[in-house]
């Protein structure tokens, strides 16, 4: 029998992830081999600055400036550098030229998955993206194919490694949001701009494909309702404590008698509920399904070696079908259900106030929630300082836009002197 020839990979980036990708890639060669039933070598890494000092364990020779003649070059083109452009370009082309595609770019998948899906079904060529969900947490192929013969109703997760290690600093450590960040990005968890992980957008390009890998609808970044931690305050994460709950960063994709809706933002969890226990940069994502019922998927949710784990998946994976024959699944969008606006979701909410401590504030509070159709399940009041009291409602499920309106309500009350925070609760 002939010798298989060998099978090409050419990586494009060579940041926290792709460093860890190309060194696996090198010193486990003979084992991810034998997994593919073909020699894998690294055709090259396309990086900005090839003469840029860089881990030692990678030989010089295999850097390049040139991108695209390396993508021409290859069978499966791993894409590591994050951003839309050149990434879309740089993919594309890979595909047109008849090359599998593996990539960890969530941002690129929930923006512009649809064209790229498209153009691989076009060329028969595998698309892989395990590791832009979740990092290490096999997610993205449980949903499209594990799960493939279920009705998923909801996911529930949480997929930001950065913003849990925030929350989870501040809650045990004290420690300001800023200060926090500065530390996930030293541990490589962090976009390379951090921005996206602190204001939910990293999470919601997640929940897209997430939304849109469980209803087999899709689901774009821009239909995600997305609101981040940048407005958790130290304050809200000790009267969370006080309460019972963690303040989580939560992406949440469900599936209504109406259509689908896709929505990210902080909430209260309780504590004893398991996304409570998950802590620093892990991750975590249920998903309730009709006939397999509640699914928890845990663990490591970034950095360079968990998620090289996920992408050496995906690798492994191309290089079988490019052995064997066959390929990938394609994007199933077949349910087309309609995707719902955020002021659709329904969900309990906690709301804490200032307010005069003194008689029948307390009811003109709970009047106007009361005229507004939105009920109250708990209320407790704390003496603040002298004259004013913390006041803290949590409601039973009400409609986001009932209780935009609500909240504004007790805001003109004159009772009230100010609206401390608006937590969703969930779990
Ligand atoms: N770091 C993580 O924990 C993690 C986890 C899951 C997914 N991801 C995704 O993986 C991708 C890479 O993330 P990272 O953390 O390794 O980022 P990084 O910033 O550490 O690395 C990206 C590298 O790509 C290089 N690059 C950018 N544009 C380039 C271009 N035009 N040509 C050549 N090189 C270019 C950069 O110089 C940098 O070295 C991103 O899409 C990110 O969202 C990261
Ligand atoms: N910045 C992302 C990397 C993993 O996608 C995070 O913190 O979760
Ligand atoms: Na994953």
């Amino acid at each position: 029998m002939t010798e298989p020839r060998p099978l090409r990979v050419a990586l494009l980036g060579c940041g926290v992830v792709g460093t860890q990708v190309a060194k696996t890639l090198l010193y486990d060669q003979e084992d991810l081999s034998a997994r593919v039933g073909a020699p894998l070598e690294i055709a090259g890494i396309a990086v900005r600055n090839a003469d840029a000092p860089r881990d030692i364990a990678i030989p010089r020779e295999l850097f390049t400036e040139d991108a695209e003649t390396l993508v021409d070059e290859a069978d499966v083109v791993v894409e590591l550098m994050g951003g839309l452009e050149p990434a879309r370009t740089l993919l594309l082309r890979a595909i047109e030229g008849g090359a599998a595609v593996v990539t960890a770019n969530k941002a690129l998948l929930a923006d512009d998955g649809p064209s790229l899906y498209q153009a691989a079904d076009a060329a028969g060529v595998d698309i892989h993206g395990e590791a832009a969900v979740a990092g290490a947490i096999p997610i993205v192929r449980p949903l499209r194919e594990s799960l493939a013969g279920d009705d998923i109703t909801r996911v529930l997760g949480i997929v930001n490694g950065t913003t849990n290690y925030v929350l989870d600093q501040m809650s045990s450590h004290g420690l300001e949001l800023d200060v926090a960040v500065k530390q996930a990005q030293e541990l490589g968890y962090a976009e390379a701009d951090p921005t996206a992980d602190v204001e939910g957008y990293d999470a919601a390009a997640k929940a897209a494909i997430l939304a849109s890998l469980a209803f087999h609808t899709r689901v774009r970044m821009k239909d995600v309702a997305c609101e981040g931690i940048s407005g958790v305050t130290a304050e809200d994460v000790e009267w969370a404590d006080r309460t019972g709950y963690c303040v989580k960063l939560l992406a949440i994709a469900e599936r209504t008698s109406e259509g689908v809706s896709a929505r990210v933002h902080p909430a209260l969890v309780p504590k004893d509920h398991p996304l409570a226990n998950v802590r620093g940069a892990f991750n975590a994502v249920f998903v309730e399904a009709d006939a397999a019922g509640p699914l928890m998927f845990y663990g490591q949710g970034a950095g360079g070696r968990p998620t090289s784990s996920a992408v050496l998946g995906d690798i492994v994976s191309a290089g079988r079908h490019r052995v064997l024959g066959g390929k990938g699944p394609q994007e199933s969008t077949y349910a087309a259900l309609p995707v719902l606006p955020q002021d659709a979701a329904v969900t309990r909410y906690q709301v804490r106030l200032e307010v005069a401590d003194r008689p029948g504030g307390l009811a003109e509070v709970a009047g106007v929630l009361g005229d507004h159709g939105v009920s109250i399940e708990t209320v407790s009041q704390t003496a603040a300082t002298s004259g004013s009291a913390t006041l803290v409602l949590t409601t039973h499920a009400a409609r986001e836009a009932s209780l935009a309106a609500t909240v504004a309500a007790v805001d003109g009350l004159e009772s009230v002197r100010r609206i401390m925070s608006v937590l969703r609760v969930e779990g």
